[in-house]
C-alpha cells in the first residue's frame, strides 16, 4: 500500500467502450502526468473490434486529447498501450492474451502485477473471471486484482450468483467493486468533517439532528443507455449503490482505526440497521417518479417513454424519493431523506444536515423566525461545506438574520480536484480497498432495496409520467417530508 508509484499492467476488458474512453484512459493519463505511475506500467486494451497496437494507441491518444483538451504530441505515455482483440467467450484467445502480458511485463520490468478491469456488461463477468483463472492469467509472481463495474446484480439473488461465480477465481481481498461516488472528493470528506471536528461529533445523533437530506439530481435523461436503464430504473441505478453508500458514511460509528476493514465494518452495520421495508410500507416511505416532456436548461426535451430503446409504456422510475430510518441508538427517530432523478432542474449532489431547533425562541417578541442550523455538504458540482447559523442583524436591536459560513474546496486556485476514477484506479493499484464496496455492503443494500422494487415492478404506476422534465420531481416527494413537518432545503443556497 505504500508504493507511491505502483508497477502494474492494467488489462481493460471493454477497451473500445464508453467508460474506457470517457473515464479510464483520461484518468490513467492524469496519474502519469502527476508522476503517480512510474515508467513500469502498461495498459492492455481488450475487446472484439480489430485494432493493431498502433491504431489502438491512436484511438487512446484521441480520446485523451478530447477529454483533457490537451495535445499529447509524441508523449512516451502512449507507447505503454497495447491491444488484444478477443471475444470474452473464446478460451483460446486468453492464452494469447497471457503471452502478450508476459511480453509486456518483460519489456517494462513489471513484476507480474496485474489489474483486470472489467468495463463490460455484467453478463460477461463470470465467463471472463473463470477464463482468467483456467488459462493461467492470474498465476503470476506478483499480485492480481479484479475491478468490477456496476451494476453488481439486479437483486440480491442475482448479485449472490454473480459473486459466487467471481469468487471461484478471485478472493474477496482481490475484488475491487467500483462505486464511483466513493471516489468523489467531498464524499471522502464526510468522514473527515465528522471525525476531525470536535464541534460536530458530539451533535451527530438523534438528540441534536432533526433530519438528514441527500439529493442527487441530474439534468441529463437516459441518453443512449435506454436499454440498460429501462430494466434498471433509478432505484437500482442510484439508490442501491451511491445513495446508500452516502447514508452509510453519514451514519456510521467512528471506526476504531482508519483501516479498510474497520471502516467497512461500520458501514455494513448501518446498512443492516436500515429499517426493512415490508411491501405494505413501501408507499408510506418511498415515492417513484417518471419524467414527461419539459424544458431543461432552456431546451425542450422529450419524456422518458419517448427516449430511444425505452418501452413506450414503461413502468420504470426515473426518480426516487425515500425516507430511511436507521434503527439503532444513535439514529432512532431521525429520518434520512434521499432523492435522486434524471431530467431535474439542475445537476447537483448535496447533503443537508438539519439540526433540531433551539429549545425556545427568545426572539419571538420581534416576530423573528429563528432558522434551524444546517450543515450543507456540497458534493458536486461545487465542492465544499456551508454552515447556516443565525446572527444579529447589524444595527437593529436584537433582530436576527441568517448567515452562512462557507468553505469552497474547488474554488481555491491551484486545486484541481482529481476525477473519482483517477483516485479509485490509483487506490486499486496501491491495494487500498477502502473506497470500494465489500460484498457484505452490496448484499445488505440489495436486501433493503429488493422489497421496494418488488412492489414497483408488480404495480403499474398509473400516474406516470408524474413530473415534468426540468422540475424537482413529483409533488408526492414534497409531501413525504411535509407529513413529518419538514421540507426539502433548496439546492441553490437560498433557504
Ligand atoms: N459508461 C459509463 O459512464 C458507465 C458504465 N458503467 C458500466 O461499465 C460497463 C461498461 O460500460 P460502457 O463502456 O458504457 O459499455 P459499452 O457498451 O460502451 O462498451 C462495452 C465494451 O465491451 C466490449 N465487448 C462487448 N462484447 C464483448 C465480447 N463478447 N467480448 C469482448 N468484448 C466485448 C465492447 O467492445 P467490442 O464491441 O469491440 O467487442 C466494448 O468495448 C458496464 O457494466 C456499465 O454498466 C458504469 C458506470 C458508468
Ligand atoms: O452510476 C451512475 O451515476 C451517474 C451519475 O454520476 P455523477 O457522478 O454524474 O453524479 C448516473 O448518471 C448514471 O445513470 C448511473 O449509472
Amino acid at each position: 500500500m505504500n508504493d507511491v508509484q505502483p508497477k502494474a499492467t492494467i488489462v481493460i476488458f471493454g477497451a473500445t467502450g464508453d467508460l474506457a474512453k470517457r473515464k479510464l484512459f483520461p484518468s490513467i493519463y492524469k496519474l502519469y502526468q502527476k508522476g503517480k505511475l512510474s515508467e513500469q506500467f502498461a495498459v492492455v486494451g481488450v475487446a472484439r473490434r480489430p485494432h493493431t497496437d498502433e491504431s489502438f494507441r491512436h484511438y487512446v491518444k484521441e480520446t485523451i486529447e478530447e477529454a483533457t483538451k490537451q495535445e499529447l504530441m509524441d508523449d512516451p505515455f502512449i507507447s505503454h498501450f497495447y491491444y488484444h482483440s478477443l471475444d470474452a467467450t473464446n478460451t483460446k484467445s486468453y492464452e494469447q492474451l497471457n503471452e502478450l502480458l508476459t511480453r509486456v511485463e518483460e519489456q517494462f520490468h513489471i513484476p507480474g502485477n496485474r489489474i483486470f478491469y472489467l468495463a463490460m456488461a455484467p453478463e460477461f463477468f463470470g465467463t471472463i473471471t473463470s477464463h482468467l483463472k483456467s488459462e493461467g492469467l492470474t498465476a503470476t509472481n506478483g499480485w492480481t486484482r479484479l475491478v468490477i463495474e456496476k451494476p453488481f446484480g439486479h437483486d440480491l439473488q442475482s448479485a449472490q450468483k454473480l459473486n459466487e461465480e467471481i469468487r471461484q477465481s478471485f478472493s474477496e481481498e482481490q475484488i475491487f467493486r467500483i462505486d464511483h461516488y466513493l471516489g468523489k472528493e467531498m464524499v471522502q470528506n464526510i468522514e473527515v468533517i465528522r471525525f476531525a471536528n470536535a464541534i460536530f461529533e458530539p451533535l451527530w445523533n438523534n438528540r441534536f439532528i432533526a433530519n438528514i437530506q441527500i439529493t442527487s439530481s441530474e439534468t441529463l435523461g437516459v441518453e443512449d443507455r435506454g436499454r440498460y436503464y429501462d430494466h434498471s430504473g433509478a432505484l437500482r441505478d442510484m439508490v442501491q449503490n451511491h445513495m446508500l453508500q452516502m447514508v452509510a458514511l453519514l451514519a456510521m460509528e467512528p471506526p476504531i482505526k482508519l483501516t479498510t476493514d474497520d471502516i467497512r465494518s461500520e458501514k455494513v452495520k448501518v446498512l443492516r440497521a436500515l429499517r426493512p421495508m415490508t411491501h405494505d410500507d413501501v408507499d408510506n416511505y418511498f415515492v417513484r417518479g417518471q419524467y414527461g416532456r419539459g424544458i431543461v436548461r432552456g431546451q425542450q426535451v422529450v419524456g422518458y417513454r419517448e427516449e430511444h430503446s425505452v418501452d413506450p409504456h414503461s413502468n420504470t422510475e426515473t426518480f426516487v424519493a425515500g425516507k430511511l430510518m436507521i434503527d439503532n441508538f444513535r439514529w432512532a427517530g431521525v429520518p434520512f431523506y434521499i432523492r435522486t432523478g434524471k431530467r431535474m432542474t439542475e445537476k447537483s449532489t448535496k447533503i443537508v444536515v438539519q439540526f433540531k431547533d433551539v429549545p425556545m425562541n427568545l426572539y419571538y417578541r420581534t416576530s423573528e423566525y429563528v432558522h434551524p442550523n444546517l450543515l450543507v455538504i456540497h458534493i458536486q458540482p461545487d465542492e465544499g461545506i456551508t454552515l447556516h447559523l443565525n446572527a444579529k442583524k447589524s444595527g437593529e436591536s436584537m433582530k436576527t438574520t441568517p448567515i452562512k459560513l462557507d468553505y469552497c474546496n474547488n474554488c481555491i486556485d491551484g486545486i484541481n480536484t482529481p476525477e473519482a476514477y483517477e483516485k479509485l484506479l490509483y487506490d486499486c493499484m496501491r491495494g487500498d480497498a477502502t473506497n470500494f464496496t465489500h460484498w457484505d455492503e452490496v448484499a445488505a443494500s440489495w436486501s433493503f432495496v429488493d422489497p421496494i422494487s418488488e412492489v414497483w415492478e408488480n404495480t403499474k404506476a398509473v400516474d406516470f409520467p408524474n413530473y415534468e422534465a426540468g422540475s424537482m420531481g413529483p409533488k408526492k416527494a414534497d409531501e413525504l417530508l411535509q407529513k413529518d413537518g419538514f421540507h426539502w432545503w433548496s439546492l441553490n443556497g437560498t433557504m
